[in-house]
């Protein structure tokens, strides 16, 4: 699903590599933890899966497709199979919690019917069913969170990226966004998480990646967050 190959990423301008010599596989389904100091490289990684930014040597395929020779304008389509949720939630503002869901399929000039039927559904599996009309500022974090993630996957991604989810919310909240992302991938999504916490890690004993100065030093299946 994922294969990174040799792969390095030297930012224009930097001397220092963000990524070394990578080489990994994540296969379909999986749940992957990606930790590591701030600085040494995970959003990078996940970047690269998203063809935000391009390896400056090595080659990455995603869903079958070498990133290096897809064509610019075939990146939106490979976008539209990744779900993202961010530290921050990126809600759109002025809007409600179903039309912050539906924009995606809307966008996508999906039928309204179908709109009708699947972003009632992907409230209801993030757990906000009732609170269909509320704008965002009228949410708890981890409720907009919730909002966020069930955008992610209202297209049905087949991987979802998460970029330190749970770094806005408190310990007791994080936990119900992780039973949520673990529901998510046993529908079959593959999750990929860049964290800090380290409670989570150590609780959910999935696949945990280790980066270091850029350097892969850790692959440990049912894994922790450290190991010192
Ligand atoms: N757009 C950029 N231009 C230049 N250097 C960058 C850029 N983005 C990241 N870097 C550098 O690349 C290295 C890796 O950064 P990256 O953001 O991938 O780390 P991270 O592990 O995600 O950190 P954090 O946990 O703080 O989010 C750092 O040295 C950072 O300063």
């Amino acid at each position: 699903m994922i294969t990174f190959e040799d792969v390095s990423k030297t930012y224009s301008g930097q001397t220092k590599p963000a990524l070394r010599h990578i080489n990994l596989q994540i296969d379909k389904g999986e749940f992957v933890f990606l930790v590591g100091t701030s600085g040494s490289g995970k959003s990078t990684f996940l970047r690269l899966i998203l063809r935000e930014y391009r390896p400056t040597s090595g080659k990455i395929f995603v869903l079958g497709k070498d990133l290096g020779h897809l064509h610019q304008w075939k990146v939106p389509a490979l976008r539209r199979q990744i779900g993202t949720v961010f530290q921050d939630f990126r809600l759109l503002p002025g809007k409600t919690v179903y039309e912050n869901v539906a924009f995606g399929l809307q966008v996508l000039g999906r039928p309204t019917s179908q709109i009708r039927q699947i972003v009632p559904e992907t409230i209801d599996l993030v757990g906000l069913s009732g609170k269909e009309d509320r704008q965002p500022e009228e949410l708890s974090g981890g409720e907009q969170q919730r909002v966020a993630i069930a955008r992610a996957i209202v297209n049905r991604p087949k991987i979802l990226i998460a970029d330190e989810p749970t770094g806005n919310l408190d310990p007791q909240t994080s936990v119900g966004i992780m039973k949520l992302l673990d529901r998510i991938n046993k529908r079959d999504t593959t999750v990929i998480m860049a964290t800090h916490d380290q409670t989570i890690v150590d609780q959910m004993r999935k696949r945990v990646l280790e980066l270091d100065q850029g350097n892969l030093v850790r692959d440990q299946v049912r894994g922790v967050y450290g190991t010192a």
